[in-house]
């Protein structure tokens, strides 16, 4: 392997110790420790462990977590009246509905009803416009994750050709409004893209979020390219791999990602950032 690993769990770490310190310091000026309503609705085996571990970094931090777990067949109408009643209780700065929703319930509608001051997600679209206007406030955790990664590395992202292979609005929207601030040039790829092999053999800088095992060949990657893997695919055996042939990727990129330990602990980690900035600059007046 000739390219450096980006190691986002030792990063992640790092962020979390400093968030611990700042609520510490919060809770011995006198101030309150942040909350978050971590919201899950049904009981999709994927989505209960990262809820459990956002539950878990919010205890390991010292903010208050406040769990709602809801059946699947809850109604539209009660998790819009649990949002309003999270809007209005100063105890919670930050409310997160994990994703995905069940099919009956429209996760936009319900998205922008939380307060945009409480999006610690960044998914509403007050906050996704802020972002496309190069001022963003709450940004989406997953591509401000993938930012900070890629400041670690030192490169100067000002010029680079970035493609994105995943066009959702969790990762590759928001990441395509992250990067064109960033000053690259950036390409968005998705289902109907022509010719995928000529635009990631041309990507300085690759983010791939498709969720499917190895679906870049590791022989695309442009030598030196930077490639950022938020794919978390686990096998029959029950390793997890990315979306990115990793061993023939790592021969050809300078920095890369790894699946586990990549993108995933960024995540986290972000909406804990997202959380205290939120206490700090919207509800500490309370
Ligand atoms: N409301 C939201 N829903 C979802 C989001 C989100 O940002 N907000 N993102 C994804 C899932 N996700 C967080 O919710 C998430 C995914 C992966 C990880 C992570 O730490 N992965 C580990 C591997 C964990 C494992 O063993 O499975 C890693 O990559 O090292 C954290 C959070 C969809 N929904």
């Amino acid at each position: 392997m000739t390219a450096k690993l980006i190691d986002g769990k030792a990063i992640a770490q790092n962020i979390r110790q400093q968030v611990a310190t700042k609520v510490s310091d919060r809770k011995a000026a006198g101030k309150r420790a942040p909350g978050l309503a971590v919201i899950l609705v049904g009981t999709d085996p994927a989505s209960q462990v990262y809820v459990g571990s956002k539950r878990k970094a919010c205890e390991e931090v010292g903010f208050v977590s406040k769990s709602f777990d809801l059946d699947a067949e809850t109604s539209e109408k009660d998790l819009l009246a649990l949002i309003d009643q999270c809007n209005e209780d100063d105890t919670i700065n930050g409310i997160l509905v994990q994703l995905p929703l069940p099919a009956h319930i429209d996760a936009a509608k319900v998205l922008e009803r939380i307060h945009p001051e409480k999006d610690v997600d960044g998914f509403h679209p007050y906050n996704v416009g802020r972002l496309c206007q190069r001022i963003p406030v709450l940004r989406p955790c997953t591509p401000m994750g993938i930012m900070t990664l890629i400041k670690s590395t030192g490169v100067n992202t000002y010029g680079m050709d970035a493609v994105i292979v995943g066009a959702s609005n969790i990762v590759g929207r928001p990441m395509s409004l992250e990067l064109l601030l960033a000053g690259c040039t950036t390409t968005v790829c998705h289902r109907f893209t022509k010719d995928l092999e000529a635009k990631v053999r041309s990507a300085d800088l690759l983010v791939v979020a498709v969720g499917k095992p190895g679906f870049i060949p590791g022989e695309w990657i442009k030598p030196g390219a930077v490639v950022i893997d938020v794919g978390i695919n686990r096998l029959d055996s029950g390793k997890l791999v990315g979306d990115v042939q990793f061993e023939e990727a790592a021969e050809r990129a300078s920095f890369i990602t790894p699946v586990p330990g990549g993108v995933g602990p960024m995540t986290i980690a972000s909406l804990l950032e997202n959380t205290l900035y939120a206490a700090e600059r919207f509800h500490d007046h309370r």
